[in-house]
């Protein structure tokens, strides 16, 4: 069995797998890392490896203390991916971006293939149907951007998600939900529109916090499964030990 662990630059996501099966999957804030990772080797006593993407303040130190007995996996662009990496800056590339990547690759062969991030940040991976990573684009998830309306101004109150009830808003907080919401699925969808004019075939997947929420109100179809990148996880795992 092996435990997977995304560190997100929110929360932590961790999953539990036995070869493609996932058993469990578990969600907790950085303090808590400690904790969860004691709980979950004593609830799953077969765990031999943990697999570890960060993106957040997290390092490997902090895994490294479960190492009696288990291999602590903590994945960098030195690691085997199955894509030819075309980004200009391949060093600071974010590692759920690769994960992401690699998931795609695998799960979709020989087809074009674009992933859509809808976490903290909302990140756009294009990886070719010649397996050439090309990039994409980084721009501010859907709760960062109700956050900077309230912290980078005067009057602008903090509102947690809620669904604007039209495009036109004619309070405060529903030209905020109109903003934020509207903005989001737009510029989402105009991404999608963009990228249908350049290739005329790829597949879409969408994962992270927000792939429910935005999955019914996109109007492309897309393939959305926000634990995409704890599968990938798994996935890129299996394919390290193959080729090391
Ligand atoms: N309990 C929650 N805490 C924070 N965000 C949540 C929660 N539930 C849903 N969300 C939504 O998920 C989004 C954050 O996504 P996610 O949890 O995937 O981010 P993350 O853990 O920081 O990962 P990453 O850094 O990889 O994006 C926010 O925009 C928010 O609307
Ligand atoms: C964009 C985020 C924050 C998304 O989690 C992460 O992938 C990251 O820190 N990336 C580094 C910059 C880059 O991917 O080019
Ligand atoms: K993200």
């Amino acid at each position: 069995m092996i435990l997977v662990i995304d560190v997100g630059n929110t929360r932590i996501k961790a999953a539990v797998f036995e070869g493609a099966t996932l058993f469990e999957i578990f969600v907790f804030s950085k303090i808590e890392l400690q904790k969860n990772i004691q709980n979950i080797l004593k609830n799953f006593e077969n765990i031999t490896d943990i697999v570890v993407s960060s993106v957040g303040d997290v390092e490997k130190q902090s895994f490294l203390e479960y190492n009696n007995g288990l291999n602590v996996h903590f994945l960098s662009h030195e690691d085997f991916f199955p894509f030819h990496n075309s980004y200009a800056t391949p060093k600071t590339l974010g590692i759920d971006r690769m994960v992401l990547a690699a998931g795609a690759t695998f799960r979709f062969p020989n087809q074009n293939r674009l992933v859509i991030d809808a976490g903290t940040c909302i990140t756009y991976d294009f990886i070719d149907d010649k397996n050439n990573y090309l990039g994409g684009a980084i721009a501010p998830g859907l709760r960062l951007r109700y956050e900077s309306l309230h912290n980078f101004t005067a009057k602008l109150p903090l509102l947690s998600l809620e669904s604007p009830k039209d495009l036109i808003g004619t309070s405060t907080s529903e030209s905020i939900h109109s903003g934020v919401v509207n903005g989001f699925v737009y510029e989402i969808d105009g991404f999608i529109d963009e990228y249908k004019a350049r290739y005329s075939n790829f597949i879409i997947i969408l994962t992270g916090g927000d792939t429910d929420f935005l999955a019914k109100r996109l109007k492309n179809t897309i393939f959305a499964n926000s634990n995409f990148l704890l599968e990938s996880l798994n996935q890129t795992f299996q394919y390290k030990i193959k080729n090391d």
